[in-house]
């Protein structure tokens, strides 16, 4: 239930719209000070406030104008008495939600509080939704492998078929991951990721499907694992190459059965996950080595997607250096620098290692060191090792 505060130096109007509100459900916390309200405000974070107008310390405009400082989308409503309407007004003006009277009538206040409320959670909906859409960065090229690949991603993220991504590091089999889950039906819910390679193997269990308190000596509470984070959404599951066996016979049997036990539990959860996978090894190998699962690369390649290195789709180097150029600059607060062509050039036919992440240090180092313009020289003395005037 919602929490509000109520700031008013009139015990007695407190006290009415406690009982009103307690009788409501609502959490409820008071101050009979702007000052004070202003420290609860801080730390009780209310969903809204009812601020009186006329207190001592602190006025109910200045505590408006503070907090609108600290958090502009809680709804403040003013309480009014007969002396001060046009306050409230001007209240309103400066950002409050609106005012009631004194006595608060139990219907006008009951109903002003629920718009406002409303109105607040459909802000922090959008705040939410708007961040999730703007997480999913760009994705730069328009080389034939990044076009086939954005066409397969436009297919399959509707469906809630399982992809495996494959690549060397840091080409964009995440980036790639997250357009599948931005474009498909389970955009609204979360996208959970694994980085299989970097929890100890005894832990991935727990990780991946939860644990009972006490099934194990660190186990010291309940803990939601990770299967369970996602339900409704993806879960990305990265280097899942490096997963034991031990973790791939548990997570082959949550795909096949749509279901998963928590460590130290016997309760079985049913769970509603589409699995992305991506790996930088060659998974065919690993399974004739023994260390990954035939089923469940089955299970897990209905598609596959091959992320190529840099070095195969040459066309996006000058794409990519220009928009690297224009964030790097723009992070830097300097005007975006300009590169010649021939410098762009050398850039292209430069043998990247495929890590996306390489091309991006390289093009910082030429902002920080070069000119106005990247010059080839530049290139050749801050890029490729060996033919700079420095080494
Ligand atoms: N086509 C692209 N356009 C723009 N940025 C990209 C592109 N591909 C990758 N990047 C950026 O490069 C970085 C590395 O990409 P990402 O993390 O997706 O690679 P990865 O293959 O998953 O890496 P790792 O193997 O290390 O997990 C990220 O910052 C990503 O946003």
């Amino acid at each position: 239930m919602a929490h509000i505060l109520i700031i008013d130096d009139e015990k007695s109007i407190r006290k009415t719209l406690s009982e009103i509100l307690g009788y409501e459900g609502y959490k409820l916390s008071e101050a009979s000070d702007g000052l004070e309200g202003l420290n609860l405000f801080k730390s009780k974070e209310p969903d809204a406030v009812l601020c009186d107008i006329k207190m001592p310390k602190m006025d109910g405009l200045e505590f408006l104008e503070k907090a609108k400082e600290i958090n502009p989308d809680v709804p403040v409503i003013m309480i009014s008495g007969h002396g001060n309407i046009d306050t409230a007004v001007e209240a309103v003006k400066k950002g409050a939600y609106d005012y009631i009277s004194k006595p608060p009538d139990l219907n006008r206040l009951l109903i002003t509080l629920r718009n406002a409320l409303d109105k607040n959670t459909l802000v922090a909906e959008a705040k939410v939704l708007r961040k999730k859409v703007n997480k999913t960065p760009d994705m730069i090229g328009d080389s034939e492998p990044i076009l086939k690949i954005k066409e397969t991603i436009d297919k399959v993220a509707p469906t809630d078929a399982r992809v495996l991504v494959t690549g060397e590091n840091g080409v964009g089999k995440e980036l790639v991951a997250r357009w599948i889950h931005a474009r498909s039906n389970r955009a609204a819910a979360p996208l959970v990721e694994v980085n299989c390679a970097a929890i100890p193997g005894e832990l991935i269990e727990s990780e991946l499907f939860g644990h009972e308190k006490g099934s194990f000596t660190s186990a010291i509470k309940q803990r939601i694992g990770k299967f369970e984070q996602a339900n409704g959404g993806t879960l990305f599951l990265d280097e899942i190459g490096d997963m034991s066996l031990n973790a791939q016979a548990k997570v082959l049997r949550a795909l096949q059965e749509g279901k998963i036990t928590r460590v130290g539990g016997d309760k079985e959860i049913s769970v509603d996950v589409r699995v992305i996978a991506a790996t930088n090894k060659d998974l065919l190998k690993e399974v004739e080595e023994r260390n990954f699962r035939l089923d469940l690369y089955h299970r897990l390649s209905v598609i596959i997607i091959h992320v190529p290195s840099l070095n195969d789709r040459e066309a996006d180097v000058p794409l990519l250096v220009d928009k690297f150029l224009g964030d790097i600059c723009g992070e830097y607060g300097i005007a975006k620098k300009q590169i010649d062509k021939a410098a762009m050039k050398s850039l292209q036919a430069h043998q990247w290692t495929g890590n996306i992440r390489e091309l991006r240090n390289v093009v910082e180092r030429l902002v920080i060191l070069s000119g106005k313009c990247i010059t080839p020289e530049d290139v050749a003395s801050y890029v490729v090792p060996g033919s700079g005037p420095e080494s």
